[in-house]
């Protein structure tokens, strides 16, 4: 379970979020939704402990707190720490060093069903198996939550969508997972709920069945929806 409580964060006295409450239970996959800029990769880097929010803010995960969630959490945002120099297989053998709950097996199972080259050297990968790689080696861990921020910004359509099909196939049944994408219509079956972030506050966090039963609305319907109302009627 994923808890974060009165989070806010102020970078160089621009207020980023302010005060977002949630809580997302094991075996929920939810989307984290917002226009540019309003604060998901920062959310996520709150949550993964990257950067410190302000005080008063918590961030649980499973009842812990502070660097102790980091066992529990799995979240590769970029290859950037990598040599120039390493290969795919670098990079894995990298994560099975590291990370006691890396599961090698399913790493080689992603590895091919994404089509990606173990033998490439990393600054020869292109933008989207870059993505894909990323995808693969967050995944291939055992922990409870996994964070996945616009993963799929530069996967092309065919590979998204399958990736997008099988991606829960590949993780623990318990797991809590957060996904932010613009991808709206794409990802509306994947998710059971959606948070909505607007102006760094919780617009709405809902249960996409709901959305889709009770308001007669896609996800992206109800985002439009949302956001409209929020600007007085502007669009
Ligand atoms: N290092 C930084 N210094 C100052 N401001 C920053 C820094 N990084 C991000 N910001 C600001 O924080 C805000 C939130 O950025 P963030 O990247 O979290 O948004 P996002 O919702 O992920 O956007 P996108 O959908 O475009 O990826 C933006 O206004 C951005 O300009």
């Amino acid at each position: 379970m994923l808890q974060v409580n009165n989070l806010h964060y102020t970078k160089s006295r621009h207020v980023i979020l302010r005060g977002l409450s949630f809580k997302i239970p094991s075996h929920r996959t939810v989307a984290l939704l917002g226009e540019n800029g309003v604060g998901k990769t920062t959310l996520m880097r709150l949550i993964s402990g990257l950067i410190e929010p302000n005080p008063h803010s918590d961030i649980m995960i499973d009842g812990k707190m502070g660097a102790k969630i980091k066992a529990n959490l799995s979240y590769v945002s970029t290859l950037d720490w990598a040599n120039n120099y390493d290969r795919v297989s670098d990079i894995v053998d990298y994560f099975k060093m590291g990370y006691p709950d890396f599961n090698e097996q399913r790493m080689e199972e992603l590895i091919k069903f994404m089509r990606i080259d173990r033998t490439k050297r990393i600054a020869k990968l292109s933008t989207g198996t870059i993505e894909k790689l990323l995808i693969a080696l967050t995944i291939s861990r055992d922990t409870s939550v996994y964070l996945l921020d616009e993963p799929f910004g530069g996967v092309d359509v065919l590979a998204r969508k399958k990736i997008m099909q099988s991606l829960l196939h590949w993780l623990p049944e318990e797991a809590t997972v957060l996904v932010s994408t613009h991808y709206i219509q794409e990802i509306e079956s994947l998710v059971d709920d959606a948070i909505i972030l607007k102006d760094g506050r919780l617009l709405a966090y809902e249960s996409v069945e709901k959305i889709r039963k009770e308001e007669g609305l896609s996800l992206e319907q109800y985002y439009t929806q949302l956001y409209i109302e929020d600007n007085g009627g502007r669009e």
